[in-house]
């Protein structure tokens, strides 16, 4: 178990929390176009969200973008994830599908960080990682639910079992009811900080009532935050520019 995660030239859980911006192109030619605009923005980190592309279905294709996108965008930390329907993604696969994917992401190389769902069940959750991690990947391994929070003891559960299969990175993203559900979210994220020092993790409270939850992790302890360039994957992400300026306030008061 690593205390940070250090991609390229980015070290995921030391100082501000880090900027991912993710890429939600269908064709080659939008994911490419999209990979171009990325240069110009203040990032830290990619995510491709495989699950918006036409062709995810085949697996040569998603090697071939793969290897397009990082053509164009060599140097920045790559996260590959495939989101499923049942987690507020774009399509569903079957389990078998979803590991084999994933692992040929792995394989490649071109993947810094693999998104594994926790949900997707230990047998095929935990073999995944491990060989994620002997191609040598990184793993976020992910819960999200798009119509509720559960309690704190559920939340911080979910993320500890996420660390005990081997994330490098557990990550849980929440809708919230109210403000008090935004709460539960931080308070679960700061006893994963004071609980387990060395493993950084990623949270998020949803939609504009959590959008506090994504420029607060530096006092709370969440480790990177996603932010939108053309398109928001996800409700209560705000632009990368706006999201960089909070981060720094934040930074410069504590
Ligand atoms: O898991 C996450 C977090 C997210 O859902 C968000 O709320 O910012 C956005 C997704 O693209 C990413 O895979």
């Amino acid at each position: 178990m690593t205390s940070t995660v250090k991609v390229k030239q980015v070290t995921i859980g030391e100082g501000m929390p880090k900027i991912c911006v993710p890429m939600v192109g269908a064709t080659t030619a939008e994911l490419k176009e999209e990979a171009e605009a990325l240069k110009s923005l203040d990032l830290d980190v990619v995510e491709w969200r495989v699950d918006f592309f036409d062709q995810v279905e085949n697996i040569e294709a998603v090697k071939a973008a793969l290897a397009d996108i990082r053509n164009i965008i060599p140097d920045l930390p790559l996260v590959f994830t495939f989101r499923s329907a049942k987690e507020g993604g774009e399509k569903e696969i079957t389990t078998e599908y979803y590991a084999e994917l994933n692992r040929a992401a792995a394989a490649t190389g071109l993947a810094d960080i693999i998104d594994v769902e926790l949900f997707t069940g230990d047998d095929t959750v935990k073999p995944l990682v491990d060989y994620a991690h002997q191609q040598g990947a990184y793993v976020i391994i992910s819960n999200h639910d798009f119509h509720k929070t559960p309690p704190k003891a559920e939340i911080v559960s979910r993320l500890e079992k996420a660390r005990e299969l081997g994330g490098d990175l557990p990550k849980i993203a929440l809708m919230p009811a109210d403000a008090g559900d935004v709460l539960t979210l931080i308070e679960a994220t700061y006893t994963m900080k004071e609980k387990y020092p060395d493993c950084p993790v990623i949270t998020m409270s949803m939609a504009g009532k959590g959008m506090i939850s994504r420029i607060a992790g530096e006092v709370f302890g969440s480790a990177l935050t996603f932010g939108s360039a053309k398109k928001a994957s996800a409700p209560g992400q705000i632009p990368v520019s706006e999201l960089r300026t909070a981060l720094e306030l934040v930074h410069r008061s504590l």
